[in-house]
C-alpha cells in the first residue's frame, strides 16, 4: 500500500498536529524567478497558454519551498475568453474583458463544446504537472465559480461592489440565468477535462461571493457550485473538492455539505475557533491566514500562524492564506510561515 499524500488525507478528514500547507497564488508576482519566466512567456497570458512555461511556474514555489500541494497555473478568466470573450490584461489595473449585458450579446457567445480549442494547452500543463511533480505533492485544478466569473462577464473587469452584475440579475433574469447556465456548463467541461488529465483535487474559486445576500445566494452562489461538483462526482467518484465561497459570513455554515464539497476554504475574516466548532464538524476547513503577514512577517506571523494551526487541529486542516499571497510578499516569509507550522 503507498502512502497517501498529505493533502488528501486531510481532505479525507484526518486531524493532524502539523497539517499540509499552500498558499493561494504560490505561483506569482512575489518570485523573481516568476516574473523571469512571464518575461520569457511574454505576457500573463501567453504563460497561461504556453504548457512547459506554465508548468516551469507551477513548479517554482514547489522547488523553493516545498508545500505539500501545488495549483495548477491558469486564471478563472480563461473560461470566458474560451467562450468567446476578448480578454486582456492591464498592467497595474487587471483584467478587461469584452462585455455581456444583454441576449444579443448573449447569442454571440460559443458553446460548453467548443471551449476545449482554447483550453487545451491548459490541460497539457495538467499532464505535464502529474509527470513532473514530486509524488508526495498534490495536484490541485481549479475554476472560477460562476457568479465570480459572470461578475467578470458583465462589467467587463473587477468591481469592488459587482454592482453591474448585481444589477442585470434583478433587471434582466434571463440573460443572467442564461450567461449562468453557460459558465456552469463550461465549468463542468473543464474541471472534467483537468481530472481526466492528472488533476488530483479541484476547487472553486467563489471570490465574489459575499456580496450575494440570503436567497441570492442560495441561488447563485450554492446552486452552482452544487451542481458542478455533483456532476464532477458522478463522473469521478473518488475526486475531493475544494469550495471557496470568499466573505460568506454565516453562509459558511453548512455549505460545504450543501454543496458536496469535502473542504471548505475560508478568508480571513473568519474565527478560527467559530470555524473549528461551527464548520470543521462538516469536514475539513482550509485557511485562513492573513495575506499581509506575509509582507510584515517575523514573530508576529509565525504566532498567528501557529495560532490558526493550533485552533483547527482538533479536526481536518489545510493551512493556506484567507487570500492570494500579493505581489510585495517577502519569499523569505514564506520559509519563516513553514518553519512555524511544521517545527
Ligand atoms: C478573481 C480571480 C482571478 N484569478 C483568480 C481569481 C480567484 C481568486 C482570487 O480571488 O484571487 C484565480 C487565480 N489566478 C491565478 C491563479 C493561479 C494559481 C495560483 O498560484 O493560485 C489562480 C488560482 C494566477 C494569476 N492571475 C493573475 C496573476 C497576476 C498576473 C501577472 O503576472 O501579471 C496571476 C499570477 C491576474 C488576475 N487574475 C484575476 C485578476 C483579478 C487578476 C489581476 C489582479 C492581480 O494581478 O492579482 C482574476
Amino acid at each position: 500500500m503507498t502512502d497517501k499524500k498529505k493533502l488528501l488525507r486531510s481532505l479525507a478528514g484526518e486531524a493532524m498536529d502539523v497539517p499540509p500547507v499552500w498558499l493561494m497564488r504560490q505561483a506569482g508576482r512575489y518570485l523573481p524567478e516568476y516574473r523571469a519566466t512571464r518575461a520569457q512567456a511574454g505576457d500573463f497570458l501567453s504563460l497561461c497558454y504556453n504548457p512547459e512555461l506554465a508548468a516551469e511556474v507551477t513548479l517554482q514555489p514547489i522547488r523553493r519551498f516545498g508545500f505539500d500541494a501545488s495549483i495548477l497555473f491558469a486564471d478563472i478568466l480563461l473560461i470566458p475568453q474560451a467562450l468567446g470573450a476578448d480578454l486582456w490584461f492591464v498592467t497595474g489595473e487587471g483584467p478587461r474583458l469584452s462585455t455581456i449585458t444583454s441576449a444579443a450579446d448573449m447569442a454571440g457567445m460559443k458553446t460548453k463544446d467548443d471551449i476545449h480549442e482554447t483550453l487545451n494547452p491548459i490541460y497539457e500543463t495538467v499532464r505535464i504537472l502529474a509527470e513532473e511533480l514530486p509524488k508526495d505533492v498534490t495536484l490541485i485544478g481549479f475554476a472560477g465559480a460562476p457568479w465570480t466569473v459572470a461578475t467578470y462577464m458583465i462589467a467587463g473587469q473587477g468591481t469592488p461592489d459587482q454592482a453591474p452584475a448585481h444589477k442585470l440579475r434583478e433587471e434582466d433574469p434571463t440573460t443572467f440565468d442564461a450567461l449562468m447556465d453557460l459558465i456552469t456548463e463550461a465549468t463542468i467541461e473543464y474541471l472534467d477535462q483537468q481530472v481526466k488529465a492528472g488533476a488530483e483535487v479541484v476547487k472553486l474559486f467563489d471570490s465574489w461571493a459575499g456580496s450575494l445576500k440570503g436567497a441570492a445566494f442560495d441561488k447563485y452562489a450554492l446552486a452552482p457550485a452544487k451542481r458542478i461538483i455533483s456532476e464532477l462526482k458522478a463522473r469521478h467518484p473518488d475526486l475531493p473538492v475544494i469550495a471557496f465561497p470568499r466573505e460568506a459570513g454565516d453562509k459558511y455554515i453548512g455549505f460545504a455539505k450543501a454543496v458536496g464539497a469535502d473542504c471548505l476554504a475560508i478568508d480571513t475574516a473568519v474565527d478560527v475557533k467559530w470555524a473549528a466548532e461551527n464548520l470543521q464538524v462538516d469536514g475539513c476547513v482550509q485557511g485562513n491566514l492573513d495575506p499581509k503577514l506575509m509582507i510584515t512577517g517575523g514573530e508576529e506571523l509565525a504566532s498567528e500562524a501557529r495560532r490558526i494551526r493550533d485552533a483547527l487541529k482538533g479536526g481536518p486542516h489545510v493551512f493556506n492564506l484567507g487570500h492570494g499571497i500579493t505581489p510585495q510578499a517577502d519569499p523569505e516569509n514564506v520559509h519563516v510561515l513553514l518553519e512555524a507550522i511544521r517545527s
